[in-house]
């Protein structure tokens, strides 16, 4: 089990060491991991002057899976676009063709009271968050900033999909959706989009393979909307790269934090790059304070998408939901009669409880 370990900038390296713990502590016990590290983002910037080196290109493609903290941080801002900590993640990602991004929002039952929502509202909640991720307005072509036809600079992004790109991703919610409550959520804005309009056509036809599974759509302002309203009503939303960028940071707060949202990106083949949904988060990088439970829960997804380990990765889900229970929380999570725990206080109580 080849596994890179890219831990990035700002927390990354904080939130990863302490899921590298947990991964060592399965490796001790007999799972067969080899773990190399090398740097993504500004970190690789600032070693190689490149956000997506060599090196690392060459380590992500020889791994099975790839266990990645965060990127990006305000020193790299002033960079040209193509040099930044962003693009080296939007590079990794298109390079190894890992289209399809799940983002798991689960509650636990410990956190209810974290929930930006009533209990009532979130209690259960679990929702599969299916983003495209190596196409839409983040890829498509042309962008820039140029000097329009009135002589005035301008911005523009291109959102594009193509017929097969929509297709294997909606075939990815259907299946995931068959073994969970048979309901698919797309979400667009076919009022306004054309790109999005056809997004709704090609989800509408794959559906046509899934006659168990039960289609609905609905615009993104709406799901928006109605994620803070009744989050219950969806099962599996799948959705372009921008909306999913956006609505799975919103659908966070329902589980307490978006330092509780694992995510899986995933290839044809299930080869994955695992990582938290949340950024390097610069306000609180070097302080030992990040919540590392979302790469830990990366790391238990790396487990089961990847290595088909249920086992494993159902060993990690449940140590972390001992330490929720024991009361352990980090600051994002904190209530008042828990325990304080820093970023590797929390990764020493996981540990214990595997
Ligand atoms: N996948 C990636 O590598 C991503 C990278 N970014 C980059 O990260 C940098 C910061 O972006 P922001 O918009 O501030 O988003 P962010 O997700 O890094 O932070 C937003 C807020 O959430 C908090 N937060 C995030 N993760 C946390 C954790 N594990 N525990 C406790 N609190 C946590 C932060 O302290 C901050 O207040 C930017 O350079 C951005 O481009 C942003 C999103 C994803
Ligand atoms: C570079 C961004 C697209 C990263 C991000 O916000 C995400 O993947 O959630
Ligand atoms: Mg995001």
């Amino acid at each position: 089990m080849k596994i890179a370990i890219l831990p990035g900038d700002g927390i990354g390296p904080e939130i990863v060491a302490q899921a590298v713990r947990v991964l060592e502590k399965l490796k001790a016990e007999g799972l067969p991991l080899q773990l190399d590290t090398a740097p993504l983002g500004g970190a690789a910037y600032d070693q190689y002057g490149d956000p997506y080196p060599e090196v690392t290109q060459k380590l992500a493609r020889e791994a099975d899976a790839i266990l990645l903290g965060a990127v990006g941080g305000p020193q790299y801002d002033g960079l040209p676009r193509d040099m930044r900590p962003e693009r080296g993640l939007l590079r990794i990602r298109k390079d190894l063709g890992l289209f399809a991004n799940l983002r798991p929002a689960i509650l636990y039952p410990e956190l209810a009271g974290a929930s930006t929502l009533k209990p009532e509202v979130v209690s259960g909640l679990d929702i599969m968050i299916v983003r495209e991720l190596t196409g839409d307005i983040y890829f498509g072509q042309p962008r820039g900033i140029h000097v329009n036809e009135a002589g005035e600079r301008e911005g523009f992004n291109t959102m594009r999909y193509s017929e097969s790109e929509i297709r294997r991703i909606a075939k990815v919610a259907f299946d995931i959706a068959q073994k969970r409550q048979g309901k698919v959520c797309s979400v667009d804005k076919a009022n306004v989009l054309e790109c999005t309009e056809f997004w709704k056509e090609i989800v509408t036809d794959v559906a046509k393979d899934y006659p168990a599974v039960q289609l609905s759509h609905m615009y993104v302002d709406n799901a928006a909307m109605q994620l803070v309203r009744a989050p219950k009503q969806f099962d599996v939303i799948v959705t372009g790269n921008i909306f999913g960028d956006i609505l799975s940071d919103e659908a966070s707060m329902l589980t307490g934090s978006i330092g509780m949202l694992p995510s899986a990106s995933l290839d044809a083949n299930n080869k994955g790059l695992y990582e938290p949904c949340h950024g390097s988060a610069p306000d609180i990088a070097g302080k030992n304070l990040a919540n590392p439970l979302a790469t830990i829960l990366s790391a238990a997804m790396m487990l089961r998408y990847t290595f088909n380990r249920e086992d494993a990765a159902q060993r990690i889900e449940t140590a972390v939901k001992t330490v929720l229970q024991k009361g352990y929380r980090t600051a994002d999570i904190y209530e008042s009669g828990c325990e304080k725990v820093s970023c590797s206080g929390m990764g020493d109580a996981v540990v214990a409880a595997l």
